[in-house]
Formats: C-alpha cells, sequence, structure tokens
C-alpha cells in the first residue's frame, strides 16, 4: 500500500469556508447530457476536484510545466495558476519551466517557477515559457524527466502534443502526466470548449468590424476576413453569429463552389445587387478543394480566400467592378492576452489538473464538460477532432442570420449525423501507480 497524506487544503483558511470542499473520488459527470429515459447513460468522466487524501507530500514535489504547439490565449494565465495553485493550495514550491516546447526537455536549460516570478503574465499574450512545433524525441524526454527527479508534468498543448503526452505515458514512469487541452479552434473533443476561443471570437469582432466599414464606403465593395480553422470553423461560425452584418461565413466543413446557380459568385452579385457592399469570414481552410482544383498542383499555400474572389469573374464575365477589401487578422488575433472568462476559464484548468496530480492520477487532462471540471483520459481526446457539425441548429442558426446559400444539398450531409449509442461506461485514465489510493 502506498502511503498517502491529509489533503493541505482542510487547513487553508480561504478554502475552510466551503462547506463540502473536497469531491468524492466516485463522483462523475455525463459526456452526454440530453439522453433518451429509457438509453443507457453513456460515458463518465471523473469529476475533477480536490480529493481529502493526497498521494503527494508537498516537499517531495518536482513539477515541471511545457507548453508545445501554436500559440494560443491564456497559456500564460495557465503557467501562472498552475504555479500558484501549486504553491498557494499544496505548498509545492519546486517547480520549473520547460522552455521551448517538448524539444526543450533535452535541448534547453529549465526556469525556475514562483508565484513572484509569474504574477504579471496573464496580461501578455503568448507564453513565457516559450514553444514549438514539429517532432520530438520521447526517450530523450523521459530521460530527462527521470534525471531531473521530475514527478508532476503539467503539458498545455494542442491534439498533437497530448498524442506526445499519452506516449510519454505509456513509458511507465512513476509520474503524474497531466495535460490541459489546448486549441485556439476549438476542434477538441469531449469538452465543452477550449480556452482562448472565447478571446478569438471576441478579438475577430474588430476585423469584422472593419471589413464592413470598408466595403460599406466604396462601391461595391466586399469586405474580406480570413479566420483561424485549418480543419474546423467554429471561431468562423461564432464570430459570424456573434456580428449580425456577415453576409456569408466559409467553413472547411461547408463545401461551396464558385459558379453557376447557387454559388458563391452568384450570391457575391446578387448582395451587390442589392446592398452595394457584403462582407465575407471565411475560415482558412474553408473551399481547399476549389483551391486545388484550379490550382496546377497541390501547394499547401493558405487559402487566403482573395483567390477565389479573382476580379476577372466579375469585370469579364459580368461585367461589374468589385472593389475587394482583404484583412488576415490571423496571428494578430492568436497573440494577445487572455479575455476576463478566458482567465476565469484558465484558472478553473489549472487548479483542476493540479488537484489531479496531486491526489495521484496520471494520463488525464482537464476539461469542462457539461459545464462541470473533468478528469478525460488521453485516448478520448485524440481520437478524433471536434468539427462544426452542419446539419446540426447552431449552423442553421448561422444560415438564417447571413442568409447565404447551403451551397449543398440537404440529401448529402443527412448522413453525416452520427446517433450511435455509448453504453454506460466510467471512461478512466491510468493510475499513477499500481496501488494508487482510488482504486484499490
Ligand atoms: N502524432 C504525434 N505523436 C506524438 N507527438 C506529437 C504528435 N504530433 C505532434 N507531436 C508533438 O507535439 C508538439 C506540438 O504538436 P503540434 O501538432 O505542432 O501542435 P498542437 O499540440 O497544437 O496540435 C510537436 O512539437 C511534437 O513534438
Ligand atoms: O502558423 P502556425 O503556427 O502553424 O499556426 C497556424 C495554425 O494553428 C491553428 O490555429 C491550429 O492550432 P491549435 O492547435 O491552436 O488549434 C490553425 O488553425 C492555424 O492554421
Ligand atoms: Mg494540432
Amino acid at each position: 500500500m502506498l502511503m498517502t497524506y491529509p489533503n493541505p487544503l482542510q487547513d487553508n483558511p480561504a478554502y475552510s469556508v466551503v462547506k463540502q470542499y473536497f469531491v468524492h473520488v466516485d463522483d462523475t459527470v455525463p459526456q452526454k447530457i440530453v439522453v433518451h429515459k429509457d438509453s443507457p447513460r453513456g460515458i463518465h468522466f471523473r469529476r475533477a476536484g480536490p480529493r481529502q487524501r493526497v498521494y503527494f507530500n508537498s516537499d517531495e514535489v518536482q513539477a515541471c510545466i511545457v507548453t508545445c504547439g501554436g500559440l494560443c490565449p491564456g497559456l500564460n494565465t495557465l503557467i501562472r495558476e498552475i504555479v500558484c495553485g501549486l504553491y498557494h493550495m499544496y505548498g509545492v514550491k519546486n517547480v520549473v519551466g520547460i522552455d521551448g516546447g517538448y524539444r526543450g526537455f533535452y535541448a534547453k536549460n529549465t526556469v525556475h517557477l514562483n508565484p513572484k516570478v509569474v504574477n504579471d503574465i496573464h496580461k501578455r499574450g503568448g507564453t513565457i515559457l516559450g514553444s514549438s512545433r514539429g517532432g520530438h524525441n520521447t526517450s530523450k524526454i523521459v530521460d530527462s524527466i527521470q534525471d531531473r527527479g521530475i514527478n508532476q508534468v503539467y503539458i498545455i498543448g494542442g491534439d498533437g502534443t497530448q498524442r506526445g503526452a499519452s506516449e510519454i505515458r505509456r513509458r511507465g514512469l512513476k509520474v503524474s502526466i497531466a495535460g490541459i487541452p489546448k486549441t485556439i479552434d476549438n476542434d477538441i473533443p469531449v469538452i465543452d470548449k477550449s480556452f482562448g476561443f472565447d478571446t478569438a471570437v471576441e478579438e475577430a469582432q474588430r476585423a469584422i468590424n472593419a471589413a464592413h466599414v470598408e466595403a460599406d464606403s466604396i462601391e461595391n465593395g466586399i469586405g474580406l476576413v480570413k479566420l483561424m480553422g485549418r480543419y474546423s470553423g467554429f471561431i468562423a461560425m461564432y464570430a459570424t453569429l456573434a456580428r449580425r452584418d456577415v453576409d456569408c461565413c466559409l467553413i472547411p466543413e461547408s463545401p461551396f463552389y464558385l459558379e453557376g446557380p447557387g454559388g458563391l459568385f452568384e450570391y457575391i452579385e446578387r448582395q451587390l445587387k442589392e446592398n452595394g457592399h457584403m462582407v465575407i469570414v471565411i475560415a482558412e481552410g474553408a473551399g481547399q478543394e476549389l483551391l486545388s482544383e484550379s490550382m496546377e498542383s497541390m501547394t499547401l499555400e493558405d487559402a487566403s480566400g482573395n483567390k477565389l474572389l479573382k476580379d476577372e469573374y466579375f469585370s469579364k464575365q459580368r461585367k461589374m467592378s468589385i472593389n475587394l477589401k482583404y484583412i488576415d487578422p490571423t496571428y494578430m488575433i492568436r497573440a494577445i492576452p487572455s479575455n476576463a472568462s478566458d482567465n476565469v476559464y484558465c484558472t478553473l484548468l489549472a487548479q483542476s489538473v493540479v488537484h489531479g496530480a496531486m491526489a495521484g492520477y496520471t494520463g488525464f487532462t482537464s476539461g469542462l464538460v457539461n459545464g462541470r471540471q473533468t478528469y478525460i483520459p488521453f485516448n478520448r481526446i485524440i481520437e478524433k477532432q471536434n468539427k462544426v457539425v452542419i446539419t446540426d441548429r447552431m449552423w442553421a442558426r448561422l444560415l438564417s442570420s447571413t442568409n447565404q446559400p447551403t451551397f449543398w444539398s440537404p440529401k448529402v450531409a443527412v448522413g453525416d449525423k452520427g446517433n450511435e449509442e455509448e453504453p454506460t461506461e466510467l471512461s478512466d485514465h491510468g493510475i499513477w501507480g499500481e496501488e494508487a489510493p482510488h482504486f484499490n
């Protein structure tokens, strides 16, 4: 039997006011909240939160934090809140940052982190630890974790990062490997939404506003805004829904075509004739197939959108001149600090992940499911990508708000609806050691 300790939070004056502060180890949160009364209750996740007994003696914790993949508003808030959570809730003083993503484990020195060092970082965009894409060497990371005596690893990153985390975890270290899912595109499954997404949608409003002002001030003005979303169009969809003055939103999930009846060009022509201007929001992955058809060879160029709106089509074929104002705010959006709501969200994510690691769990990410903080096993996060379902009500709301054509026949998409039932099951992440306290 491994040693456990009373949770030091029980003596913390700030939290002593809470009537039932500790979460029961068997509390779960259902993935599906709306179910038919006779159907199975589906997958459940462990509810996140402080446990009555913890696995680590605070003095023995040696924690590290790493940020990987593309930037996202909120990374610094998470770093701050993990450090402060460990320090103030559990009295953990040994926390280091890994410099420059996964490769920093073996290619760079670590950075010492304490509440003083991270005090103001949530007001800045980016990540104070730096990040990286591209491959890494798992064995070298595992060696580095062991050499440094690290026993808690906090990994903040997207699908690629969590796949890497899952590999590190499979090496069987006696270490808590805990993830926080990061994606500005909101394309990680299971969770309600990802941190930074709200901030991105809010910041996108400024670009759409500029596109509208520009388009409205000139004859046949088209304001075209490119937003992030290589495979999932959530930012474009929510930014469009929020603005109410976008005439067309194009996302990767919804195929469209340019010429002919019901096509994009016909819609643009009609809008310009009726209103004199229009605003289009395009997610960067939208219309990829059109680009590759129209180019001699497939290239990795961005779908910047203005290629699709070649002036010649309107001037030569339709005898109409258009004024295209193209705005690409993508990196400006990604580089800002998180807004108020994302800051609070990041705080909860960070505290949840700290409670989970202290309780001895491993191989999990913290995440919001149906409004509750949960622990989700890595495999649930990495097995698929979250996408806008164009047969759902949200996309219908968007179509109704922009009045754009659907560009597809309903028959094509009906088959998309996944309706498979999952039996009632507790979806559990791995355990820290064979004898971890909650699984005896
Ligand atoms: N399939 C994978 N398996 C293991 N590790 C991966 C995988 N994909 C990416 N990684 C690691 O995760 C890091 C970040 O991944 P990347 O895909 O660039 O960003 P994100 O985590 O935002 O998806 C990479 O630098 C790489 O070391
Ligand atoms: O230029 P980079 O760093 O490759 O990042 C751009 C890409 O990152 C993404 O935002 C996806 O990153 P996330 O992991 O945050 O979802 C894409 O939509 C975008 O094309
Ligand atoms: Mg990715």
